[in-house]
This record gives structure tokens, sequence and C-alpha cells, in this order.
């Protein structure tokens, strides 16, 4: 078990190159299954999500070679196995399983899965749609049993709009006899890329992006070879911990139409920020104004960045309201803030925040993947050391961190936990 240690108060300034994306990558992968030959998917990030599913994958009998950034993913000798316990639980998308599954052998038997706990994160919607699609779908003993003599193709309207169940929904329908539509469609760039993937292994899709998407089934899917997209949410981050402790900072590989919300408030803050085909620089942070963010979905201000903007929001002059609209308890971060002499209250969905504050290093707790975003942020604007525990949360979603923020200046290193400081942690 580590910990990461941040020496604080030093600029940062230089180039950071953004990896593929996260909530791409989590869904590319499970995609796989579905073809009848090998896939590649290029640009991954060095994750440990990736890690996991790649284990999965040869679970049910995939042969997978993962180099640094690169998967190829060999799916013939694929069997329906059950997967009810184990690796499943280890992350969020362990869900996209059940639909790729579902769409290859007709039937799948996956635990219910893990990830970020932040409030309620119930996968009726996903449920909803397979078994619209001709699925008898039971949960016994925590585990989803998916079973369908043959899928056919069905009109499905979202209650909620939900990332998870329009890709997953995706993934059992390719393969599904004849048109399904799914309505209220999450439009988030990441279902795009699932998308194009699916079509360049032979679907046929269309609308992705939008929030109608029609599928019209087919009978098999072949291999192919695919280019993930840049992490919209990383990118997010660091252009953040630009402004918070930056001296310029460009931000290389981005697509930065996805992230125009984050723009946006960064600008309406002040802080300077210059975008061009594949890059964003983010200036050298002066005085700072407060403002109020709602998360939303996508092309809403994300809610994977909230919490890190929060942190940023410390060194902001005045009061600053963020309101998450999407969970309802994604404010594990703000006691550790505390900790470092932020000024924060929680009311209900929201945070106000006073500032600005000089934060203090502290030991804090990473509770996941975001909230430790958040306290890397606070630790390079703080003074003196923080050292951060709950590293595995942060390692499912930064791919090199430490190597990263070093190349621009910053402190940090990770160190063991010794045996008392785990005793510490596992009763925290
Ligand atoms: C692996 C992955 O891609 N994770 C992302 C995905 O999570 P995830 O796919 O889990 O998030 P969803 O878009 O499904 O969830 C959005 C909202 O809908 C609710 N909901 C969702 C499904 C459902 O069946 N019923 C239901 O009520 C959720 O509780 C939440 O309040 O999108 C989230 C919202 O952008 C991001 O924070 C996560 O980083
Ligand atoms: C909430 C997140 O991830 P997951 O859905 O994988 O838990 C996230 O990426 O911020």
């Amino acid at each position: 078990m580590e910990k990461l240690m941040i020496a604080g108060g030093y600029p940062l300034k230089g180039t950071v190159r953004i990896s593929g994306a996260k909530n791409s990558a989590v869904a590319l992968i499970p995609a796989t299954i579905l073809a009848d030959s090998p896939v590649t998917i290029e640009g991954l990030p060095n994750i440990s999500d990736v890690h996991i599913l790649k284990g999965l994958l040869e679970e049910i009998g995939g042969t997978v070679q993962l180099n640094e950034n690169d998967m190829t993913v060999d799916p013939s000798s694929m069997i329906s196995m059950p997967l009810p316990n184990g690796k499943v639980k280890k992350l969020r998308a362990s869900y996209y399983l059940m639909g790729a599954m579902l769409g290859r052998f007709k039937k799948a038997v996956i635990g219910l899965p893990g990830g970020c706990h932040l409030g309620p994160r119930p996968i009726d919607q996903h449920i909803k749609g397979f078994e619209a699609l001709g699925a008898n779908v039971t949960n016994e003993q925590g585990a989803i049993y998916l079973r369908a003599d043959e899928l056919r193709g069905a009109r499905i309207y979202l209650d909620v709009v939900s990332v998870g169940a329009t890709i997953n929904i995706m993934l059992a329908a390719v393969r599904a006899k004849g048109r399904t539509i799914i309505e209220n469609a999450a439009k988030e760039p990441e279902i795009i890329d699932v998308a194009t993937l699916l079509t360049n292994m032979g679907a046929k899709i269309k609308g992705a992006g939008t929030d109608v998407i029609r599928i019209d089934g087919v009978d098999q899917l072949h291999g192919c070879q695919h280019t993930i997209i840049p992490d919209r949410i990383e990118a997010g981050t660091y252009l953040i911990l630009g402004a918070a402790a930056g001296e310029g900072v460009l931000i290389d590989n981005v697509i930065p139409q996805h992230m125009e919300s984050l723009i946006a408030k960064l600008r309406e803050m002040g802080v300077q920020i210059e975008a061009s085909d594949d890059q964003v620089f983010v200036g050298p942070a002066k005085e700072m104004k407060a403002v109020d963010i709602k998360t939303l979905v996508y092309p809403g201000f994300p809610t994977d960045l909230q919490q890190p903007f929060t942190s940023l929001l410390t060194g902001a002059i005045g009061t600053s309201m963020v309101t998450d609209t999407i969970y309802s308890a994604r404010f594990k971060h703000i006691d550790e803030l505390r900790r470092m002499n932020a000024n924060i209250k929680v009311e209900g969905r929201s945070a106000i925040i006073h500032g600005p504050v000089k934060l203090q290093g502290a030991k804090v707790k990473a509770s996941d993947l975001r909230a430790g975003a958040a306290l890397v942020i606070a630790g390079l604007m703080a003074e003196g050391v923080t050292e951060i525990t709950g590293v595995d949360h942060i390692d499912r979603g930064y791919s090199h961190l430490v190597e990263k923020l070093n190349g621009l200046g910053a402190t940090i290193w990770r160190e063991n936990l010794s045996k008392e400081e785990q005793e510490q942690f596992k009763n925290a």
C-alpha cells in the first residue's frame, strides 16, 4: 500500500500530454467481446481499470496482449463464463460485460459493479433496456443473471440520462435482430467513441452523440483497429491545476470542444485560457474570482470535475457554490480539504466555499477517484507537505500522474505505508 507525498508551492510550468479516456477505455475493452476476430485499441491510458478489465477478458477465455498503450484482444475463444465476484467489484465499468456478453452469447452472469461511492448508483435503466431487448434479468445473491433465446430490437426510452445505460444497451443491441431506438440517450463524447469502434467492427449505428440513437442489428462483427479519444476529465484536471498552481501550462492531445463548460467557467474566474486544435494553454494564475457551478449531463459541467474544481475555488476571492445534480453524495473530499484549512460547508447537494484561503499541507485520505484528484490539486496549492492515502482510487483514472506532475516541476512522490499506517488506514 502506498501514499502520495506532495511538497506544495512549486509553480507548475511546461507541457503535459493527455492519455486516452478512461470512460471510453472501460467500454471499448468489453466491446471487443462482440467481435469474431482480433480488435486492437490504441492510445489506452495506463490505469488500473484497464488492467482489471484485461484480467476479466482473460477469465472468459480471451487472448489479450497489452503493451504500454495498446491492447489487442482476440475474442474468438471466449465463453460465457460467470463472473459473479472478484475483479468485477473493483470497478464501475464491469457492468459493460453484461451488455457485451448478452449481445454475443445471449447469456451472462455478472456481479454488481463497484466504482466510486458517490451516493446511490442504480443500474435499473440498463436492466430496463436488456429486458426490452428480450432478456430475462434476475438479481441472485448480488449477481445479475441475464438470459435470452434471442435479442430483438426495441424502442427504449431512458427515464434517466445515463452514460452507462446508453452504452450498455448499444452493446447488447448491435447483434440483436432488427432496429433498436434509444431515446433520451446520453450524449457524452465517450458514447460516440464506443459507437465509432462498433461501427468499425461492422455495426450499424446512427445518432450517437445526440439523444436518439438508432441501431440496426447485424449477425456478426469483425476485428478492427481503433484509436481512443483523449481523456477530457484528465485534461480538465490538469487545466484546473494549471490555474491553481501554474505559471503557464500547455495541455497537449486534447479535444477543446469536449471541455467547453470548464473553459467557460475558468474564463469567468479570470483565468487566461487559449485553445487551439488539439491543445489548451492555461496562463499564469492571477487573482481569481469566485464562481458558481452546477454539474449537468454533457455538454454541461461534468460531475467528474466538480471535486477538483472545488479545490481551485478555495483560492478564489469571494463565495462560490458548487452544486452536484448528478450524485447526491459526491462531497467526501470536503472534510479532507477542511483539514487543509479550506473554509467550506456542505448544504444538501451544494458545497459553499469561502475564499481565498492559503491551504496548508496535511495528512488526508482519498475516498474516491476525483476526491483524490481534488486533494492532489490542493496539495500542489498548499504550503508544506501533504500526504494522501487511498492512492488505489487515484490509480483507477490517472495515467502516470507522478511522472506527469514532476515533468511540470511539481515535487510529488510515492512512499510505502508503514505497518502502523496500514492499520490506521484500514480502521479509518
Ligand atoms: C465508467 C463511467 O463511464 N463512469 C462515468 C459514468 O458513470 P455511470 O454510467 O455510472 O453514470 P450514469 O450516467 O449512468 O449516471 C447518471 C445518473 O443517473 C442515475 N442512474 C444511472 C443509471 C441507472 O440505471 N439508473 C439511474 O438512476 C445515477 O444514479 C446518476 O445519478 O457517467 C457518470 C456521469 O457522467 C460519470 O460520473 C462516471 O465517471
Ligand atoms: C465516477 C467515476 O468513475 P466510475 O464511474 O468508474 O466510478 C469517475 O471517473 O469520476
